[in-house]
């Protein structure tokens, strides 16, 4: 959603206004590929709980964060960054994978 005129002060500057409306694009990107990525991870958690396999695999995890800092590096995002986020993401994959696999899904 982006904000709506009544709450962007008139003195704005045009510019700043331009910018907020794509990072509102950008956000919403991101949360529906962030939704994409949980659909597919949740079949993951299901397969892995069907075949009675780990919630993480660490050496999995050791080879997507060296591509993705690759990746953020080429792109000029801090690669540091993009480590974090993964970890972040991945964190709660493995939280999803533990509850599906104790029957809590
Ligand atoms: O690829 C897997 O085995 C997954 O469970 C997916 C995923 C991920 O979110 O990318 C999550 C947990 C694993 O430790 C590694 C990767």
């Amino acid at each position: 959603m982006s904000d709506s005129p009544s709450e962007t002060p008139v003195d704005t500057p045009a510019e700043l206004v331009r910018l907020r409306s794509s990072i509102d694009n950008i956000d919403a990107a991101l949360v529906h590929l962030l939704a994409e990525r949980f659909k597919c991870t949740q079949q993951v958690g299901r397969l892995k709980a069907e075949h009675n396999l780990p919630p993480a695999d660490p050496a999995r995890e050791e080879r997507q964060i060296a591509r993705l800092r690759m990746l953020a590096d080429e792109a000029g995002l801090d690669p540091v960054f993009a480590e974090k986020f993964l970890n972040f993401i991945i964190a709660e994959v493995i939280h999803h994978h533990e509850q599906i696999a104790s029957g809590g899904e």
